[in-house]
């Protein structure tokens, strides 16, 4: 399967001076086009930074980052700026939605920024995904009237309106109770089935579990990885005691 990420020897540090520091040590990584992948590893490891440095978000200080055959770490902040917006999405642990507008306006708000005209198709397309992830009749609610799991569904919307190749997700469920963070996953699983690459940062084995491959991480090098395969909807338990083997083995 061709590579839609590859990540060659990437370094980023923080700080200056003696307090320089590399967060992330010479890492390489890919992710595959519709591949789920997750990234797991302690509070702090590099898991974050890691996936702002495959998206494009951060800079990097050494190593490449190659999305879809372009090389990231030569384009500009403009060109970054406009793959980031046109092919990939983006869900972070609480989205972060402008309050003085209703669910449906935060979704359509990113696409309509360059794209005025096309309100009506936009709208649309806003309606359908809506439909699709069970908030049709949340449209015009604020933002502060509906559950951190609704809301969540709305910032996946969002993240699919431009139809990315990948999606980015940092801890997309901590927010939510179990029974949220199931219903976000198997939306997630769904997309991904569509043919979209997910890559989810995250503490939880069971959302790791529902993953195809797990890259484990510590003090910014990747220590080790699990593959298992699609999630078909059955054997959670045995992939959640498959990650959770895996992390004592690691001792992560
Ligand atoms: N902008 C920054 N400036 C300075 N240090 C930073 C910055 N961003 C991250 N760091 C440091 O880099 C290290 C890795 O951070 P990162 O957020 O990638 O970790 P993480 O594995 O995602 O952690 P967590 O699970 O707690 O979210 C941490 O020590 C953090 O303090």
């Amino acid at each position: 399967m061709k590579k839609i990420i590859i990540g060659d020897h990437i370094v980023k540090s923080f700080g200056e001076g003696d307090e320089q520091r590399n967060v992330l040590d010479g890492v390489s990584a890919y992710i595959s086009e519709g591949e789920f992948v997750a990234v797991m590893g302690p509070s702090g490891s590099g898991k974050s930074t890691l996936m702002f440095a495959l998206s494009g978000t951060d800079d990097v200080n050494d190593g490449k980052v190659v999305f879809d055959n372009r090389d990231l770490s030569a384009a500009s902040e403009n060109e970054l700026s406009d793959i980031r917006r046109t092919q990939m999405g983006f869900v972070f642990q609480q989205p972060t939605m402008l309050k003085n507008l209703n669910i449906l306006d935060n979704i359509i708000l990113p696409s309509m920024r360059n794209n005025r005209k096309n309100v009506v198709k936009i709208t649309e397309k806003a309606r359908v995904l809506m439909k699709r992830v069970g908030i049709t009749e949340l449209e015009k609610r604020d933002i502060t009237q509906v559950s951190g799991g609704q809301l969540q569904r709305a910032g996946i919307c969002r993240a699919l309106m431009n139809s990315p190749k990948i999606i980015f997700g940092d801890e997309p469920t901590g927010a939510l109770n179990s029974k949220s963070a199931q219903e976000i996953m198997d939306i997630f699983s769904e997309i991904n089935a569509e043919g979209t690459a997910i890559m989810l940062v995250t503490h939880d084995a069971k959302v790791a579990a529902r993953t195809e491959r797990i890259m484990f991480i510590r003090d910014g090098t990747i220590v080790s990885e699990l593959k298992l395969p699609k999630f078909a909807g059955t054997n959670i338990d045995g992939r959640v005691k498959e990650v959770t083997e895996k992390m004592r083995e690691i001792g992560i």
